[in-house]
């Protein structure tokens, strides 16, 4: 008996579990009169190896969502899973574990130790968790990231942009399953953000890793292979492919 065969144009249904899900995620903030619906019942799947960034106006929720999906924050209703597990029903032990080992964080705080030099900031996370840094993989993320001349410099010595980058090299140098940016081209000058937004695009389309990006910035989320749009903390648009000039459309629409 033969098997059926795909045809190689076809494509091929995917069964495969989503990196992140969440289902009727709120997060309110405060009581009665003075409650404030951060997030108000986001239901979204991130794929493996899918580049996403999250847009919308100011106070709309974005890093509320965030937050949430990176377990750094507790819901109010709904769930979360990472790679299939409900982050709820871990013990904090386990949820500490897990960031550690499966996530990674580019935030607008960078955190660098300042008594490390840049080297050994990059190398902490993978210290921590008793592993060896690879340092070719070290040096071929700095010199992506264009700080390879810095690396023996200690974070009083570099500019708030290269700190950035040593806080993107250090939460990229572990692999990660799923990287999480919150406006990580903010304190970067137009050559060295593109640099950045091709690192997490390569990210996502060459190691498979899962890329979610809060950004205000258009041209930054047209690297993204979807957008979506949050608004008053809800899923109000999702654009595939986008174009630049499609997203500029769609923020103009939703008020931003
Ligand atoms: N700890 C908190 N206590 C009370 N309200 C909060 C808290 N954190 C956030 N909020 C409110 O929740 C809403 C969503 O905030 P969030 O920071 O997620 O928005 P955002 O889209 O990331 O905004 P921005 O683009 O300005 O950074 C806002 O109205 C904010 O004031």
């Amino acid at each position: 008996m033969s098997m059926p065969v795909a045809h190689p144009h076809q494509p091929v249904p995917s069964q495969a579990m989503p990196a992140i899900e969440c289902r009727g995620l709120v997060k309110t903030y405060g009581e009665g009169s003075a409650m404030v619906h951060a997030v108000g019942g986001v239901n979204a799947a991130f794929g493996v190896g899918e580049f996403t960034a999250i847009m919308g106006p100011s106070g709309s929720g974005k890093s509320t969502l965030m937050h949430l999906l990176a377990g750094l924050d507790v819901p109010t209703q709904g769930e979360v899973r990472i790679e299939g597990t409900v982050i709820g029903g871990l013990r904090d032990r386990d949820l500490t574990r897990l960031r550690r080992d499966r996530l990674g964080f580019v935030f607008q705080s960078f955190n660098l130790v300042p008594t490390l030099s840049a080297r050994e900031n990059i190398e902490l996370p993978m210290r921590l968790a008793g592993r060896q840094p690879d340092a070719g993989e070290l040096e071929l993320l700095a010199s992506r990231l264009g700080i390879a001349e810095r690396l023996e410099h200690y974070p009083h010595e570099l500019s708030g942009g290269q700190q950035q980058r040593v806080a993107v090299a250090r939460a990229m140098i572990t692999r990660p399953a799923v990287v999480f940016a919150d406006e990580p081209t903010g304190a970067l000058d137009l050559k060295t953000g593109r640099a950045l937004l091709e690192s997490l695009r390569m990210a996502a389309h060459d190691r498979r890793q899962t890329v979610i990006m809060v950004t205000h910035d258009p041209a930054a989320a047209a690297y993204a292979d979807r957008v979506l749009i949050l608004v008053d903390g809800r899923l109000a648009h999702e654009l595939r492919g986008p174009s630049y000039e499609q997203i500029v459309a769609m923020m103009a629409q939703v008020g931003s």
